[in-house]
């Protein structure tokens, strides 16, 4: 199927239509998809994602989901096809534009944590704040991270942190400026699964105490089945998108 989905009856805050991502042929001229021109690692996805929603993409390793993650984010641009996010077309940016948007719309979760590694927690919550003129950046940032438990660790850097304490820190980054959207690759991929399961839930319940719009890759199947939908992309494809949790007849 084309990937456009159950439809969800909210409005859409994500529309992709007919994305393509191809790269360059590999030099041994061996492709598997069979693109003389290059390697389809994208080929003709399409989905609506709505308002408020979470929607769970599963697949196997190297099937493409951080690829059209990335796309989704704007950190890269489809070789053909449209990015619509909140109403946005995001090849219509250039490059200032859309760091601009990102920032206002959108919160990125990585299985690394991509903290910055020589800042405090406080400081890699400011981030976000500074970078959108907030004055009230510090108290904002400490609110955030004592919602996701850590008031304790403001000053330690992200060495001095467990990992699901760097995963914590890192949810309070993507949640302070309360984005529509968060996009999560494989949150709990780096961590035990005890850690994991309550990095989870601290997500899914900032997710629903916002009303942000999730778009989750995992090969972790309980934490797809918390969504509202799952995709699965396989070799560059939506092959299927079931409806799960509250739009279950
Ligand atoms: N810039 C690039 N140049 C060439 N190939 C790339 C590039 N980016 C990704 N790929 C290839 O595209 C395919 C999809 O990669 P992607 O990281 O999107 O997969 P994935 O489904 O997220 O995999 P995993 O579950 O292992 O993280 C892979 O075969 C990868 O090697």
């Amino acid at each position: 199927m084309d990937g456009e989905g159950f439809p969800s009856g909210r409005p859409a805050l994500i529309e992709a239509e007919d994305l393509w991502l191809t790269v360059p042929a590999r030099p041994s001229g061996v492709n598997p998809t069979g693109n003389p021109g290059g390697l389809d690692i994208l080929s003709g996805v399409s989905l609506r994602v709505g308002e408020g929603e979470a929607v769970g993409i599963v697949g196997p390793s190297g099937s493409g989901k951080t690829s059209l993650l990335m796309l989704l984010a704007g950190l890269e641009r489809p070789t053909r096809g449209r990015v619509r996010i909140a109403g946005t077309v995001l090849g219509d940016l250039d490059e200032n534009a859309l760091a601009r948007f990102r920032r206002r719309t959108t919160g990125i979760v990585f299985q690394s944590f991509q903290l910055i590694p020589t800042m405090t927690a406080l400081e890699n919550v400011l981030v976000p704040l500074e970078l959108a003129g907030r004055a009230d950046g510090v108290a904002t940032a400490t609110a955030a991270l004592a919602a996701v438990g850590l008031d304790g660790r403001l000053g330690h850097l992200p060495t001095e942190l467990s990992g699901g304490e760097q995963q914590r820190v890192a949810l309070a980054r993507a949640f302070v400026t309360q984005p529509r959207l968060l996009l999560a690759d494989e949150p709990t991929g780096n961590l035990d699964t005890r850690t994991g399961e309550s990095v989870m839930a601290l997500m899914f319940s900032l997710q629903q105490q916002y009303g942000t719009t999730l778009v989750l890759i995992t090969h972790d199947p309980a934490l797809a089945a918390r969504c509202d939908r799952r995709l699965h992309v396989r070799d560059g494809r939506v092959t299927a998108d079931h409806p799960l949790r509250r739009d279950d007849p």
